[in-house]
């Protein structure tokens, strides 16, 4: 599995290398990005630390690398600023996204290569993705609520002094203000969330707002993600190149589920080495299921804006 990082200098790009190279199951990093001497600098740093971690080759280089990968993770792109939604970052992100699909396309694609967008506004952009790009739906995704999801229950691990990864619970929709917690689907160690000891309605919802919140949190206190964003991009790129099928809530082309249509949002997901093979539908509560039509709604009319 030979993975490419459009972006790799950056924050983002950077950590989610690190987390690669942490798992040790992807064969290459390959970083590309406009900051030559940053993105090298990185490569760098990665490649001296790969005797205590796996037998990778880890490089930088320029697009063309691209082409002999079977992931290609694009996080270039500008970062909101800490009053800015995701969504306000359209302006300033969709021309230089375009260029960087302009690149992509020119050099081409391996088949079969997966495109993962994780640049905000990522629903936005992962639509643009397989649009100008051209490949089939199921080969394009966006990181989506991933990182969303994560920050959920590891937030509701440490209110609840649980292990992280005993709390189930998925976060829907658009990676943005309207993101949409699934608390009918929550549990801890299988057991309902809400018959949880020491659970109840305003730890639940305090841990929603925090969870709403993290994002720009993050950016106000260190500029912005970067550690939970990298090791939420290497989840879903192990999930890929082990082809281990997991449910996971990445953004893609919706064709029904849940009534979203053409439009890129987050919801259940079976992903494997040919990328997206099922959304899941599950009835929902009336209200998540009412927000969940909204964020879609939210996506598609931005969509339409920026595509006319
Ligand atoms: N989907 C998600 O859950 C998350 C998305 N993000 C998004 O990821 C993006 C990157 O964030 P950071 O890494 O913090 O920013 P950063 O500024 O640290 O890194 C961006 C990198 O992109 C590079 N770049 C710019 N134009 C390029 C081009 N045409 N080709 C190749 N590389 C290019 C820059 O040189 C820079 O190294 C932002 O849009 C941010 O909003 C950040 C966190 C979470
Ligand atoms: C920047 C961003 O999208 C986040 O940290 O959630």
């Amino acid at each position: 599995m030979n993975v490419s990082i459009i972006g790799g200098g950056g924050l983002v790009g950077s950590c989610a290398a690190f987390a690669l190279q942490a798992g040790g199951i992807v064969r290459e990093i390959a970083l590309v990005d406009v900051n030559q001497d940053l993105v090298e600098g990185q490569a760098l740093d990665l490649l001296h630390g790969s005797s205590l971690t796996a037998d990778q080759k880890i490089y930088a280089g320029g697009t063309e690398l691209v082409k002999d990968s079977d992931v290609i993770v694009i996080t270039a792109g500008l970062r909101r600023k800490p009053d800015e939604s995701r969504l306000d970052l359209i302006n300033r992100n969709v021309e230089l996204f375009k260029g960087i699909l302009a690149d992509v396309k020119r050099v081409g694609t391996k088949p079969g290569a997966i495109v993962f967008v994780v640049s905000n506004p990522v629903d936005v952009l992962t639509y643009l993705a397989m649009k100008e790009l051209g490949l089939p739906p199921q080969q394009v995704i966006g990181l989506g609520t991933v990182l969303d999801t994560t920050r959920l229950r590891s937030m509701l691990a440490a209110r609840l002094d649980v292990p992280p990864t005993q709390v189930s619970t998925l976060i829907l929709g658009e990676h943005g203000d309207s993101m949409v917690p699934i608390w009918s689907a929550a549990q801890i160690g299988g057991l309902p969330l809400d018959k949880f000891p020491g659970a109840n309605p305003s730890l639940i919802a305090e841990v929603e707002k925090k969870t709403r919140g993290s994002g720009a949190e993050v950016i106000k206190k260190k500029g912005g993600a970067g550690f939970a964003v990298g090791v939420s991009i290497a989840d879903v790129v192990h999930c890929i190149a082990l082809d281990q099928r997991r449910i996971l809530p990445v953004s893609s082309l919706q064709n029904g589920a849940f009534g979203l249509r053409d439009v890129c949002i987050s919801v259940p997901t079976v992903m494997g080495r040919s990328g997206v093979m099922q959304h899941l539908e599950i009835e929902l509560w009336p209200k998540e299921q009412m927000a969940l039509t909204q964020s879609g709604k939210v996506l598609r009319e931005t969509v339409d804006k920026v595509l006319g």
